[in-house]
């Protein structure tokens, strides 16, 4: 017999599988199942809890219903009911306002996150690609914090980690499609963290009428020209900013500018605030209003450069005076805030046939708005046709207003690359809805959805009105209104 070792057959039997609780000490299992039962109850509890404060006037109302049912049965149930329904239309017709903001949109947030975001949210994002994949196991993202305002419901989501704010922008179309909206928008709340405005309607569909002249304070770092959105003031920021306003004819820009001048009105009528005007189309935009204007030319040949000219002479002037001094221009200073309105800036920078016009023109241009901030000058700039030689300026805007325009390049061009992608789909503007702007502020990352007031014929009579009756010149001594800046 040879001393080789020879492997022994294998063993063929199947090992049997015992559970390894079962393994434990006797008295070890149950403690295990112990501490099992307690921890699922503290999870239900705690599931429950959140249930709760997720729908909690749907929880108030089946616990109150079942226990009037169980305390006094069926029939005092009914009546409880009936006279809770009673109580909410004496609420709706009397204090329609809190009804809704306090119970009837609550309602729809409950309802709408348990019957549209709940059940859709695993499977949408999914096939959105939105959810993250690593060593078998996925990573979702959460659907937090639901509101129903009617016209938009907003879903405040927590990305994956490693996830950007662009991957939600890349799919928005997808997403409005996937939970029945008609568009959807990203917004970055914090880190980790996005809100999705799901938009189901326009509330900025039906034209608003501009409030009562002089009733409101001017503030040149807040002059309201509008409505947003979400039912607040729009507000431009005159001082320490330019305006640039750029949409198709037709698309309202003839609002912005006439709103803006409307709510400056008081303090035109007291000179603190002083408008120049050109208007190349011959007068026909500013010429509805000579009276607001302290200088105005309607032509876009050598009586406007020279305009622009003497404007940027000031804005010089002023400066150097100011440096050392101010840092911005206040109403103690003594002079009028000045503010530049071209109608129609292209005609100036681009279409003026006279090459040496139009390069005194950009150049007197380039130092307004880019000097002008300190000493207390803002130009609103208008223009139609958003070619690359107007808004080659754009960066000289701090406030870029984008009316209804042609194409998705041209939002790009007006408000900005990713601005479109954020949602502010300028092109997609109705020709219904003249008025209604894309705002984008430099130093705001979301643009903002606006309407301007509807300044009408009859408006602009009464405008000439109020600014020809008692022309005061000189600034006024308490002017506690107009907030100086700091
Ligand atoms: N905010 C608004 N709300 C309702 N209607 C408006 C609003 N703005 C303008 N409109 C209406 O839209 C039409 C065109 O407006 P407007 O002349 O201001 O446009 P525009 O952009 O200035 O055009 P253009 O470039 O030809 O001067 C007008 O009939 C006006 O009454």
């Amino acid at each position: 017999m040879s001393g080789r070792w020879v492997d022994p057959a294998p063993f063929e039997g199947a090992r049997p599988r015992v559970p390894w609780w079962m393994l434990m000490p006797g008295r070890l299992r149950w403690l295990a199942v112990l501490v099992f039962l307690v921890w699922s109850l503290v999870v239900a509890v705690v599931r429950l809890v959140f249930v709760v404060l997720r729908y909690p006037i749907a929880a108030v109302v089946l616990a109150g219903s079942a226990w009037v049912w169980w305390r006094f049965g069926l029939s005092p149930l009914v009546l409880a009911l009936l006279s809770l329904v009673a109580a909410l239309e004496l609420w709706w017709g009397l204090w329609r306002r809190s009804f809704l903001r306090w119970f009837w949109l609550r309602v729809v947030t409950e309802w709408r996150r348990a019957t549209v975001y709940v059940p859709r949210w695993r499977s949408v994002v999914r096939l959105s690609g939105l959810v993250g994949r690593d060593r078998g196991r996925e990573y979702r993202p959460r659907l937090r914090r639901v509101r129903s305002e009617g016209w938009r419901d907003r879903v405040r989501v927590r990305m994956v980690p490693g996830q950007a704010p662009e991957a939600w922008e890349a799919r928005r179309e997808g997403l409005a499609h996937s939970f029945g909206a008609r568009s959807c928008r990203v917004r970055v709340l914090r880190p980790r963290v996005v809100e999705l405005d799901l938009v189901h309607s326009d509330p900025l569909a039906r034209p608003v009428a501009v409030p009562p002249l002089g009733g409101v304070e001017v503030d040149f770092r807040r002059v309201v020209v509008g409505v947003t959105e979400s039912g607040r003031p729009w507000r431009l920021r005159l001082l320490g900013a330019q305006v640039l306003v750029v949409g198709v004819p037709g698309a309202g820009k003839g609002s912005v500018l006439w709103s803006l001048i409307w709510f400056l009105a008081p303090a035109v009528r007291a000179g603190l605030v002083r408008l120049v005007g050109i208007d190349p189309k011959g007068g026909m935009e500013l010429g509805q209003c000579p009276e607001a204007f302290d200088r105005v030319v309607y032509d876009n040949g050598p009586d406007a450069v020279a305009l622009l000219e003497a404007v940027a002479a000031e804005v010089k002037e002023r400066a150097s005076r100011y440096r050392g001094v101010r840092r911005l221009w206040t109403r103690s200073a003594g002079e009028p805030f000045t503010v530049l309105v071209v109608d129609e800036l292209a005609d100036l920078v681009a279409y003026q046939p006279d090459k040496g016009l139009r390069e005194r023109a950009v150049r007197a241009v380039q130092t307004i708005t880019s000097q002008g901030r300190a000493p207390g000058f803002a130009v609103v700039g208008l223009v139609q046709d958003p070619r690359k030689e107007v808004v080659g300026f754009r960066h000289l805007f701090s406030t870029r207003v984008a009316l209804r325009l042609d194409e998705p390049g041209q939002v790009d061009m007006v408000l900005g690359d990713g601005v479109r992608e954020r949602g502010a789909a300028a092109h997609e503007i109705g020709e219904d809805t003249p008025g209604v702007a894309w705002v984008k502020q430099d130093d705001r990352r979301e643009p903002e959805r606006a309407r301007a007031f509807h300044v009408t014929d009859a408006d602009l009579v009464e405008l000439r009105d109020y600014l020809t009756y008692g022309q005061v010149h000189e600034l006024p001594d308490d002017g506690d209104q107009w907030q100086e800046a700091a």
